[in-house]
């Protein structure tokens, strides 16, 4: 029997409406727009996409955008400038700075500059505290997005052994912490691990966050297991044309697990999705009301 195929797309577009509506109900009840900026540095062509994408999605889910796309030898003083200015606008409820930055800006500087409670990514150190010991604050996206596939596929995690293959700031330790919040027994492997198949076979819920094209295979894969797929790689095929593959071998894992996230169309529509519900969260707190 082959796998359910978990449709993050279509799940981001359900998400966006209702966060269409809520942002509405936000600007009825209090005058507020939610609002989000931008920053985009250089011209790497997957961070312009990914970008284009989240204003596209801002768009959709009646959220205002503001876009900063500065060249790639713009100075650190100047990227961290326009974080304070964006830190003290009123109508800016999340910031988000596009990575990689180009080599000359640290982007620990950047990201620990950005106001905490307009920190859409979650990056800030004070979010990734909170989060690790679950009080509430801004949960990064792409964690965030993939917990509400595993939830709609397997509400409760109790009892369930969770395996998270990466060790990123970013996906794996986020993820970490949220599988551990759903009361999943976890386990983090990475490329240090000891026979790395073997540990992916324990898991009832698998997510692959390693940057490796189909490093994953079949084989390494319990049946019945959720598969989440947060790997983004593109590769050439035979024939020359570039494609996108994640870091589980789709065809073969499809053959063993339970569900499956596709690439394109798991993961990467939900990132952006939670990017929408982390401004929308940010606009409601500040400004005082009910969800
Ligand atoms: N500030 C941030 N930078 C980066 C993040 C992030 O969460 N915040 N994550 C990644 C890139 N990323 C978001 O920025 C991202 C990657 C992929 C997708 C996506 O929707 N992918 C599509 C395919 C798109 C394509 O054709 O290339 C899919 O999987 O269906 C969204 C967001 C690094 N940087």
């Amino acid at each position: 029997m082959t796998a359910t195929i978990i449709d993050g797309k279509k799940i981001a577009n359900e998400l966006h409406e209702e966060i269409r509506a809520k942002a509405e109900k936000l600007t009825a009840s209090h005058g507020v727009v939610p609002g989000l900026a931008v920053i985009l540095v250089g011209e790497d062509p997957a961070s312009a996409v990914y970008v284009r994408n989240k204003v596209a999605a801002t768009a959709a889910c009646g959220i205002k955008s503001f876009e900063f796309k500065l060249p790639a030898d713009t100075p650190e003083a100047e990227v961290l400038g326009l974080v304070e200015q964006l830190n003290n606008d009123p109508d800016v409820h999340g910031i988000l700075v596009q990575l990689p930055l180009p080599k000359q800006i640290d982007s620990d500087k950047v990201l620990g500059l950005i106001d905490p409670t307009k920190d859409a990514d979650g990056f800030h150190p004070m979010n990734v505290g909170l989060l690790s010991v679950g009080l509430p604050g801004f949960v990064p996206c792409t964690p965030r997005g993939s917990a509400i596939l595993i939830e709609k596929v397997m509400p409760d995690l109790s009892g369930k052994t969770a395996v998270v293959v990466g060790r990123s700031n970013i996906v794996g330790k986020p993820m970490i912490q949220l599988l551990l919040q759903k009361n999943a027994t976890v386990t983090c492997a990475h490329s240090r691990t000891a026979d790395l198949p073997a540990v992916c076979r324990t898991a009832d819920i698998l997510v692959a966050a390693v940057g490796r094209p189909e490093m994953i295979k079949g084989d390494w894969i319990k049946p019945g297991a959720i598969v989440i797929d947060v790997g983004i790689n593109r590769v050439l095929k035979p024939d020359g044309k570039g494609k996108l593959v994640g870091d589980v071998a789709f065809d073969e894992a499809k053959e063993v697990a339970g569900a499956i996230t596709p690439v394109p169309g798991g993961v990467g529509p939900m990132t952006i999705a939670c990017l929408m519900l982390n401004t929308l969260d940010s606009a409601y707190r500040t400004a005082g009301a009910e969800m």
